[in-house]
């Protein structure tokens, strides 16, 4: 069997003094959707962080298409097909739907194809593409950072809390654009939604207390199982 895209291996990761990830383990394999869930704080996002080399683990290793990143440079792993949609979503407020499109195409790539590739994917997008960014809803904005990433040409996109904050029926509209990505690119996300998070991802992981104690096929599970209540209500 080939490789994993993404393999964590044992990662422990600090602030501080702050253990935080005691010792994630876990995989992703190219053209999955998989989903990290958890209650909050459990370090779902330090996980993010620790893919991205923001924060660096102290023990265990991350390893893209085989290769150890573990202590590289944030923008070497950048430069290697990994984004990052964080959770404030991070556009670009003064400039246009179009401009914010135009400055994600990495330098030497084909500008105009990519802004065609995220309208063609997000058509609601095409319709705002001269309102200033700032001025799009949550929901348009949220669609607009994962049109960046697409165009950023990831092969594999990190996803923190994307309905975070959204209207149910807004979320529904971000699902679908997931939905697209993930025809394009291999998705990580960090859902608290969990009848979304299954009803995006191929696999799950559950992070409880800077671990994984639960993973498995969404084909399983359902998001009233108790096998996974326990560990995502308060
Ligand atoms: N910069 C930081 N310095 C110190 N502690 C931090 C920092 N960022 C996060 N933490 C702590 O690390 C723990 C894990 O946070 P993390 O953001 O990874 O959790 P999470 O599972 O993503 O939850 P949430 O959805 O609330 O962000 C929390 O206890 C949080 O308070």
């Amino acid at each position: 069997m080939s490789r994993p895209l993404l393999e964590l291996d044992d990662v422990h990761s600090y602030y501080g003094d702050s253990h935080i990830l005691e010792g994630v383990t876990l995989d992703v394999e190219e053209g999955e959707v998989v989903a990290l869930v958890g209650r909050n704080g459990v370090g779902k996002t330090t996980t993010l962080r620790t893919i991205l080399q923001l924060t660096v683990a102290r023990e265990g290793t991350v390893r893209y298409r085989g290769e150890d990143i573990t202590g590289l440079g944030t923008h070497d792993v950048a430069d290697r097909g990994v984004g990052w949609i964080p959770e404030d979503r991070r556009i670009f407020s003064q400039l246009t739907v179009e401009e914010n499109v135009r400055v994600a195409v990495p330098s030497g790539s084909d500008v105009d194809a990519g802004v065609d590739l995220a309208f063609e994917t997000f058509p609601d997008l095409r319709e705002h593409r001269s309102r200033d960014a700032g001025n799009l809803s949550g929901g348009q904005q949220q669609m607009l950072a994962i049109a960046r990433g697409l165009v950023g040409e990831n092969d594999l996109l990190l996803v923190d809390e994307p309905s975070e904050g959204l209207a149910p029926l807004v979320v529904d509209a971000v699902a679908d654009a997931l939905t697209a990505a993930a025809e394009e690119t291999t998705l990580l996300l960090v859902e608290q939604n969990l009848p979304l998070a299954l009803d995006l991802a191929d696999r799950f992981f559950v992070v409880d207390h800077g671990q994984v104690v639960d993973s498995g096929s969404t084909a399983d599970v359902s998001a009233d199982d108790e096998r996974l209540r326990r560990y995502l209500s308060a």
